[in-house]
């Protein structure tokens, strides 16, 4: 069954299509018709352009949309830096002068982080690595989410980058400016930077991974001699239709809490910032499911490059050199002929973080990478299958094999080195010492060299 069997029903509408021209109208006649601004628009709503590229940005590139909405983004009190010592994404340097991002070879692997019930979206947020500076738009941030409240009258937005949202536990039912999206573990979504957005948490307390990406945008990876169809299809990609609140006569106090250079800024608001009664454009907020993913893979021999399975890409400048690839491990069958099965052994010029939605994944059987846990393999650090996986899988039966039902393992993938925060390598406290200890260091060695035992060469 390709696509996901979810235990809560999705209550909105969406429009279909990756990187789509959309247009939405909670109203109709709300957008104007063949000009973005006219003297009145419709209704007397406000015309606001957000743009997610440089004015000028090539047209196959560029990306923008116009919101048609009670009052503009900016009638809003003066932002107020938040005490960094209320959240969890601040970088800033160490008064002794130390950043706080530590570049270590070692591989690191995480048990699987908390839940957290006492804290919302915002203040459940925790930066464990990062490569490069927002505030030259460049790399990238991941982070771990962890919320057991709903988001009040807030609403908040990263002038950072697209955040690309992994759910591995419970439900976020996310009010965007654009309309509503529900995502639930096995499907992503992206709400692109300088979106506002708040979550409520309809099924209790949710944690998951987030993969911000500093510099771009998501896009689908090339398909070269696949074709024209395959891995994660366009129209697979759900965008939100037009919805808004009419405050009036009742106006509600707001917060509005910008995520800049990864500190946290509120401002308030003397409205609600969800009044966009119409929209048109190409930049907004999407969701996928996982399991509509169309898997390819070896049906001869060899495994392949985990890059058949890239859902999202965010390239840097060099062509097939991403900023960050979201590559997902799907349940699929196995039939490489005479083939080690399972990742080979390798040193990565790219780093590779992974987590873990549900199940197991095959190239660590120990029992230490589980569902809500993670694990950093950085540049040429060297990692491959644990010992156990190894074993079972250089000697066992080359059947066909479906392999990982009910699992789904997923890796973002840098061109960057990352450093891992101060929170993600000490205060989570869920670092293993023992990873490697556990993993490789118990490989046995099989050499048999023929020139001591004298066997024959050939
Ligand atoms: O290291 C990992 O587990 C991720 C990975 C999977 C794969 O199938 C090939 C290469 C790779 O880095
Ligand atoms: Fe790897």
């Amino acid at each position: 069954m390709p696509i996901t069997q979810f235990s809560i029903p999705d209550p909105y509408s969406y429009l279909n299509g990756f990187n789509s021209y959309h247009e939405s109208e909670a109203v109709k006649g709300a957008l104007p018709t063949a000009q973005n601004s006219p003297q009145k628009p419709p209704y007397g709503l406000y015309a606001e352009k957000l743009s997610g590229t440089a004015f000028t940005a090539p047209r196959h590139e560029n990306k923008q949309t116009w919101l048609y909405r009670i009052l503009p983004s900016a009638a809003h009190a003066n932002y107020q830096a938040l005490s960094e010592d209320t959240y969890h994404t601040s970088l800033n340097f160490k008064s002794d002068g130390q950043n706080k991002l530590h570049y270590i070879p070692n591989q690191l692997r995480w048990n699987p982080f908390d839940l957290d019930e006492k804290v919302d979206w915002v203040h459940g947020l925790h930066l464990v690595a990062a490569a490069g500076n927002p505030t030259t738009k460049s790399g990238l941030g991941i982070l771990l989410y962890a919320a057991g409240k709903d988001m009040g009258n807030e609403a908040i937005y990263s002038a950072d980058g697209d955040f690309l949202i992994v759910p591995q536990h419970g439900v976020l039912d996310i009010q965007t400016e654009f309309g509503k999206i529900i995502v639930r573990p096995n499907e992503i979504c992206v709400i692109p930077r300088g979106v506002k957005y708040r979550v409520k948490l309809p099924s209790g307390p949710v944690r998951g991974y987030i993969c911000e990406l500093y510099q771009g945008h998501f896009e689908l990876p090339e398909l070269g001699p696949i074709g024209s169809n395959g891995l994660a299809n366009s129209r697979d990609f759900q965008a939100p239709v037009a919805a808004f609140d009419d405050d009036e006569g009742n106006p509600t106090d707001y917060t509005v809490i910008s995520k800049f250079n990864n500190n946290l800024f509120s401002a308030k608001l003397n409205h609600t910032p969800f009044d966009v009664v119409a929209w048109h454009g190409n930049y907004y907020p999407f969701k996928y499911d996982l399991g509509r993913f169309n898997t390819i893979g070896s049906i001869s021999y060899d495994h392949p490059d985990p890059s058949i399975f890239t859902v999202l890409t965010g390239q840097s400048d060099h062509p097939g050199t991403a900023i960050a690839d979201f590559v997902i491990f799907p349940p699929r069958w196995l039939v490489a002929e005479n083939t080690f099965r399972p990742p080979w052994y390798h040193r990565n010029v790219m780093s590779e973080f992974m987590g873990l939605i549900a199940g197991d994944y095959d190239a660590k059987i120990g029992g230490g990478f589980r569902p809500a846990g993670a694990s950093l393999h950085n540049i040429m650090s060297a990692h491959g299958p644990d010992a156990n996986a190894h074993e079972k899988a250089s000697s066992v039966d080359l059947r066909p094999q479906k392999m990982g039902e009910g699992s789904m393992a997923f890796m973002f993938e840098s061109t960057f080195m990352v450093g891992v925060s101060e929170w993600g390598l000490k205060s989570c406290e869920k670092v293993q010492e023992d990873y490697n200890a556990e993993s490789w260091e118990p490989l046995k060695r099989h050499f048999v060299n023929p020139e001591k035992k004298g066997i024959p060469s050939g």
